[in-house]
């Protein structure tokens, strides 16, 4: 499998350097394209693969990942080599199956996926859907690649506007909790440091015992509340701020911009 890579921003180089760490990938097999030269060069720091000048050298490649901006893939995708027919995974938001396929070229089979920034660091959250003509052997690539920084779960397409608002766009949710469970820390007399560090455990912490117990996080927040104790008083003060509320909205709210960006 030779993949091309078309965008080398932020989410293309985290998805390649993590699949490249894990060994589900050999470097001298991904070849990156990006106009901007600088993107490009942090790219191959990075990751270890090659970038070439122009997409026309991508020609050669089987396998395709669009990482561009939604905005941005019409120009990507028409710029690919004409009647050939490749496997094109997405990962831009909110572009649907059907919008791929018109933009790719007519042979293309196409995976919509949605991963998150986490796969950089091998704990990924990422969901993908098939095109009609994707085989199920393109389905184990798009596993492989997602699935070695991570959880990869094949959805129906029609899901994938929400996962996009829950674990593509959550890290940024949870990094600014972190950072208010860190302030809060230091107003309470912590020093900045060690109040990160804290809150960064917590949440692993927590996160890992709701995946490894499999039980409810409503009664994992039970144990820790003492009657008359001090987490209850937290979790009094999270309620009359409307945290659940507001966490339920910013996924709805992300959720509808998926589905606004697939609309152009
Ligand atoms: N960031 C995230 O957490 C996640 C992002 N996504 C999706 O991933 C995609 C990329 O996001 P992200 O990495 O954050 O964005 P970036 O802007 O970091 O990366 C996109 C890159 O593509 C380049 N580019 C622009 N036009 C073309 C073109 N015609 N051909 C090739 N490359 C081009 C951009 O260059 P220039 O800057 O010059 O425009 C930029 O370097 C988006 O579609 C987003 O929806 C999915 C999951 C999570
Ligand atoms: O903010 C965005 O549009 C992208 C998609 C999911 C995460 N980042």
């Amino acid at each position: 499998m030779e993949i091309g890579v078309i965008g080398c921003g932020k989410m293309g180089t985290a998805l390649i350097t993590g699949a490249i760490r894990s060994g589900a990938i050999e470097a001298s097999k991904v070849h990156g394209y990006d106009p901007y030269p600088a993107a490009a060069d942090s790219f191959r720091e990075a990751t270890g693969a090659s970038t070439v000048a122009e997409l026309d050298s991508l020609a050669n490649c089987d396998t395709y990942l669009l990482c561009t901006k939604p905005q941005q893939a019409a120009e990507a995708l028409g710029a690919l080599p004409a009647n050939q027919s490749s496997l094109v995974i997405s990962i831009a938001a909110g572009l649907s199956i059907d919008w791929l396929q018109k933009h790719s070229p007519s042979d293309s089979r196409i995976i919509r996926c949605m991963p998150n920034t986490p796969a950089l660091v091998g704990e990924g959250a990422a969901a993908f859907a098939l095109g009609q003509s994707a085989t199920t052997a393109d389905a184990e690539t798009a596993k492989t690649l997602l699935g070695s920084v991570g959880i990869a779960l094949e959805v129906p397409e029609i899901q994938l506007d929400a996962v996009t608002g829950l674990s593509g766009s959550g890290p940024a949710f949870v990094f600014m909790i972190i950072e208010a469970l860190a302030d809060g820390g230091v107003r309470a007399g912590l020093p900045r440091a060690q109040a990160l560090e804290l809150a960064a455990q917590t949440v692993r912490g927590a996160a890992t015992m709701v995946s490894e117990t499999g039980m409810h996080p409503g009664a994992l927040k039970d144990q820790v509340a003492s009657p008359g104790g001090t987490t209850i008083a937290g979790i009094s003060a999270l309620e009359a701020a409307g945290l659940r509320s507001a966490l339920i909205e910013a996924v709805a709210a992300a959720t509808r911009r998926s589905i606004e960006l697939g609309h152009g």
